[in-house]
C-alpha cells in the first residue's frame, strides 16, 4: 500500500532516501529550509550542491513547508545533521498535534548532542510527544549516499524496542539494491553509529600522513574496541558492535573517500586546519562534535579511550597530529 511519508532534510542522506522511498512506491515529500534547493529539487530533479551527478525520480516533491510535509504522515524519517535534530523537532510538534494519525517516527542521522551528551532517540523522545516514543526506529548501517544513489548494493539495520515498527520500516526501505535487518538494540546501533565517525577522523588522518594498512587496520581494530567499551558502559549489547551498524559502518567510514569524516581527517593530516577543512567541506563533518561529546562521555564515565582522547587533542587543543600518533605507540604495553 502507498504510504505517505515525509523526509526531513534534504542533504545528501535525506534526499537520497527519499528518492529511494519514491522508487519503493510512496508519495514522499522531503522537507528542507532552504528555498533554492526545494525549488531546484521540483523544476530541476537535482540538488547540485549535494548529490551533483544524481536525477532524481521527478515524483518527489520537495518543500520549505512543514506542516504540508508531515501532516497526516504514515512515517516521518529525520536526516538532519545531530546538532539541529532538537530545534527540527520541536518544529514539528504541532504539526504532530493536528495531525490525524499518528506516523512511526525514524532517523537516519549519526551523532551525539553536544553539551548533553545524548542520542538521537533521546533528543526525540524529549521533544515530541510521549505517545510516539515506543515505536520510534533508528535507520542505520554502512551506507553512504553516492552508493545508493547509484543502486549499488547496501545493507543496513532498522533498529527499535518495538519489533512491528522495525519491521515496518525494513518493508518501506527494501528494495532489490537495498537490504534491511532489524535490531531491538537502539543504544548499540545509535552509539556505534556516533562514534565511528571519530574513529574516521583518525583513520583518514594516517592516510593524509601517509600511514600504511597495518596502520588504519589496527586504528579500526582497537578503534572499535573503544567505541564498544563506551557503548557498552551505556547499555548496549556487545554484540550489536559486530553487526552492520556497529564494525560494517566503521570499516565504510574509515576507509571510504565517501565518508566526509575520513576526508576531514585526510585533509588535517595533510595539514589544513580544523577551520579550513570545515569550511571547504559544504556538508555536515558529525565526527567533530561527537568527538567532543564521546570525550566527555568517556571521561565521565572513566572510560579508557585513547584514540578518541587523541582526536580530541588535535580537534579542540590543537595538538600535532603525528605527536598525539607518537603518544599512543608510546603508551605503557596491555593485554589486548
Ligand atoms: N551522507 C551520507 O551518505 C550519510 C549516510 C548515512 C547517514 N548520514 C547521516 O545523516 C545525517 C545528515 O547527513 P547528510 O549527509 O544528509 O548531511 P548534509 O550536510 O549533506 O546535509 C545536511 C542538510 O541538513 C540541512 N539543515 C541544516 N540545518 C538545518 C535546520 N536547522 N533545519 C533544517 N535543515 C537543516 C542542510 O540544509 C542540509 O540540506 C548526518 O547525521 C549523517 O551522519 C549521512
Ligand atoms: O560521510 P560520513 O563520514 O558522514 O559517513 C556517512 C555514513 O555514516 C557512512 O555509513
Amino acid at each position: 500500500m502507498t504510504q505517505k511519508i515525509a523526509v526531513l532534510g534534504a542533504g545528501s542522506w535525506g534526499s537520497v532516501l527519499a528518492n529511494l522511498l519514491v522508487k519503493n512506491g510512496n508519495d514522499v515529500v522531503n522537507w528542507t529550509n532552504m528555498e533554492e534547493q526545494a525549488k531546484e529539487l521540483n523544476e530541476n530533479h537535482t540538488n547540485r550542491a549535494y548529490m551533483p551527478d544524481l536525477t532524481y525520480d521527478d515524483r518527489l516533491i520537495a518543500t520549505t513547508d512543514l506542516k504540508m510535509a508531515a501532516q497526516d504522515a504514515d512515517a516521518i524519517l529525520f536526516v538532519v545533521p545531530t546538532q539541529v535534530m532538537r530545534l527540527v523537532a520541536q518544529q514539528l510538534v504541532d504539526v504532530l498535534k493536528n495531525s490525524k494519525q499518528k506516523p512511526i517516527i525514524i532517523h537516519a542521522s549519526k551523532g551525539l548532542e553536544l553539551n548533553t551528551h545524548k542520542r538521537l532517540s533521546q533528543v526525540l523522545s524529549e521533544e515530541i510527544p510521549a505517545e510516539y516514543r515506543s515505536s520510534m526506529v533508528v535507520l542505520s548501517g554502512p551506507s553512504h549516499a553516492e552508493d545508493v544513489a547509484k543502486d549499488d548494493l547496501t545493507l543496513v539495520t532498522a533498529a527499535s524496542s518495538n519489533i512491528n515498527a522495525a519491521r515496518k520500516v525494513q518493508s518501506l526501505f527494501m528494495s532489490e539494491h537495498f537490504r534491511v535487518y532489524t535490531n531491538d538494540d537502539i543504544v548499540g546501533v545509535e552509539m556505534g553509529a556516533a562514534l565511528k565517525n571519530v574513529i574516521a577522523i583518525g583513520a583518514g588522518a594516517l592516510h593524509g600522513l601517509g600511514y600504511g594498512d597495518d596502520a588504519k587496520a589496527a586504528l579500526i581494530t582497537r578503534g572499535l574496541a573503544e567505541i564498544s567499551r563506551l557503548g557498552v558502559a551505556f547499555g548496549a549489547k556487545p554484540l550489536t558492535f559486530m553487526g552492520l551498524s556497529g564494525v560494517g559502518d566503521l570499516i565504510v567510514t574509515a576507509t571510504s573517500e565517501h565518508s566526509r569524516n575520513w576526508r576531514a581527517g585526510n585533509e588535517l593530516g595533510q595539514g589544513m586546519s580544523l577551520k579550513e577543512v570545515t569550511n571547504t567541506m559544504g556538508m555536515v563533518i558529525e565526527g567533530v562534535p561527537s568527538t567532543k561529546a564521546a570525550y566527555e562521555l568517556a571521561k565521565q564515565k572513566k572510560i579508557e579511550m585513547p584514540i578518541t582522547d587523541a582526536i580530541y587533542d588535535v580537534l579542540y587543543n590543537d595538538k600535532n597530529i603525528k605527536t598525539v600518533i607518537n603518544g599512543l605507540m608510546e603508551r605503557e604495553g596491555k593485554a589486548e
